[in-house]
């Protein structure tokens, strides 16, 4: 039988009808992680095995060399169907679900924005947002116990990347805890979620009947609308001015003139995009800009609370260098222990859980010797390479950012990999960065997190389109 059975020599669990593994693995029903589902199966089954993630078959390689191969042989190694046929569902014309020539006439209008030349100048702006959440901190009293503080993370993210990419005010802070536009986006990737694991045609009648979708989506949309319409009130000089270093004047001067003419013509001619890619574009930009990050400045509002040893070396090394007061972009290299805390964070609790490729043509893994046919679906995950024994010398299950200056400084670089790898990694890591070191700077330079007691501070997992602390509960110390 072709579907919902293990298929050759690969190891795995015997998947149920409909629901493949989900229910066995604990994924539904036990609201356990995919980082630790694909941990317990590779203690079970070892370096490779399959995996049903509902209707998906895929294969899960958790060694280097294998990875490695993946990772630089594009021409086998495709973007990922899974996630190509599930994000089409909303998003039909986004960067992350497009391939070949397409791929690339989107690829060349938003990619160059999000190196690190560009992304410089917005040093000020993520100081002045972040200055936003301290004072809403201020006005709380200092014992308080701040349970929601992966909202107010995305509020800052996103605040910053409204004004970054589309040089729009998203006004995040004001009512915060009744924002629209937070609350909205915060409903679609919770309602989105269970789509990965449901056949399409499920997934297409869940959408159209679920409510809670219909309403965020309509809200997230007539935000869109007025990103877009707020660019288009620029003459056309200064949006072609502009079209360099920001997002929203780049996609909006590319609208076609014509798209009927446009639409006729192969991909490798067309030029431009139209209204609805343009759409799909900001609506993507704005979730993928600021949740993956928010998600990771959470962790380590998290991790530092139950570290106060890293909090106080990050505010000695201000201290070292003349940055307790006054933080300026020249000082922001010279703080290398704060990198090494970043690279923690994320290789410890990787916001994302793996990179997903299709095969174009039959190929044999190099390490694992694994078969695999054109068609067939592979993952890596990432917190199986990060937590490996065999890949790091201090012991990955240790949260030590130290190991970045010592035994691990010259780790294996494919057990690390929370952007992903290869042609489709991550386009917006070295912004993700960037935002993390200033806002983290900004941060130590006045308070210190607090642990908020060992139920609320429990930590775990919690699953949806990134994998976020469970139970976070922190006091917020003006020092
Ligand atoms: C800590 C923050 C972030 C993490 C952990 C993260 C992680 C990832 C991962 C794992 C992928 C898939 C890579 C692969 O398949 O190998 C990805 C793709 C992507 N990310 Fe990020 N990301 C972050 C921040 C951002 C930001 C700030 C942006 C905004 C520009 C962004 C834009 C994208 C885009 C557009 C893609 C799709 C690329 C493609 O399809 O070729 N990400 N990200």
């Amino acid at each position: 039988m072709k579907y919902f059975t293990l298929r050759g020599p690969i190891p795995g669990l015997s998947p149920h009808y409909f629901f493949g593994n989900t229910i066995q693995s604990g994924l539904v029903l036990k609201d356990l992680s995919l980082h630790e589902v694909y941990r317990t199966f590779k203690s079970r089954f070892g370096d490779v095995f399959q995996f049903w993630l509902g209707p998906w078959r895929v294969i899960v390689v958790s060694n280097i060399i294998d990875v490695q191969h993946i990772y630089t042989h594009r021409n086998i190694y495709e973007q990922g169907d899974i996630l190509v046929e599930q994000f089409k569902l909303f998003l039909y014309d986004a960067l992350i679900c497009l391939k070949g020539a397409k791929f690339k006439r989107h690829a060349s209008l938003t990619i160059p924005l999000f190196r690190r030349n560009k992304i410089i100048p917005n040093f000020d702006l993520i100081i002045d947002c972040t200055d936003k959440l301290l004072s809403q901190w201020r006005s709380a009293p200092s014992n308080h116990i701040h349970l929601d503080i992966g909202q107010q993370c995305r509020n800052l993210l996103l605040l910053i990347f409204g004004f970054l990419a589309f040089d729009y005010d998203l006004k995040t802070f004001d009512n915060s805890d009744h924002n629209e536009l937070t609350r909205a986006l915060k409903d679609f990737l919770e309602s989105i979620y269970p789509v990965f694991f449901l056949p399409k045609v499920v997934s297409i009648i869940y959408l159209r009947l679920s409510r809670r979708y219909q309403r965020a989506r309509t809200v997230i949309q007539q935000y869109v609308y007025r990103i877009i319409d707020h660019e288009l009130i620029d003459c056309s000089e200064t949006i072609a001015e502009r079209k360099r270093t920001s997002l929203i004047a780049s996609l909006v001067s590319a609208l076609q003139n014509d798209e009927k003419t446009e639409m006729i013509k192969s991909e490798e001619e067309k030029k431009g995009l139209n209204r609805s890619e343009v759409l799909h574009e900001v609506l993507f930009f704005l979730l993928a800009g600021y949740e993956t990050t928010s998600t990771a400045l959470t962790w380590f509002i998290h991790l530092a609370s139950k570290h106060p040893r890293v909090q106080q070396k990050i505010k000695a090394e201000l201290l070292e260098n003349n940055c307790k007061e006054d933080l300026s972009l020249e000082h922001l290299d010279s703080l290398g222990y704060l990198d090494c805390v970043i690279t923690e964070v994320l290789r410890f609790c990787p916001p994302g859980d793996s990179s997903a490729r299709t095969l174009t043509m039959d190929d044999r893994l190099p390490e694992s010797g694994t078969q695999l046919y054109a068609g067939d679906e592979v993952l890596v995950p990432f917190m199986n390479l990060a937590r490996d024994p065999r890949y790091w010398s201090i012991d990955p299950e240790l949260f030590y950012p130290e190991r970045f200056l010592g035994e691990d400084k010259n780790h294996q670089s494919y057990a690390l990999l929370p952007f992903g790898g290869g042609h489709r990694q991550c386009i917006g890591q070295d912004l993700a960065r960037f935002e993390l070191k200033v806002i983290i700077a900004r941060l130590m330079q006045h308070v210190t997190f607090g642990d908020g007691g060992p139920e609320v501070n429990a930590g775990g997992f919690v699953q949806t389109v990134t994998i976020m602390p469970k139970h976070v509960g922190v006091t917020v110390q003006f020092d």
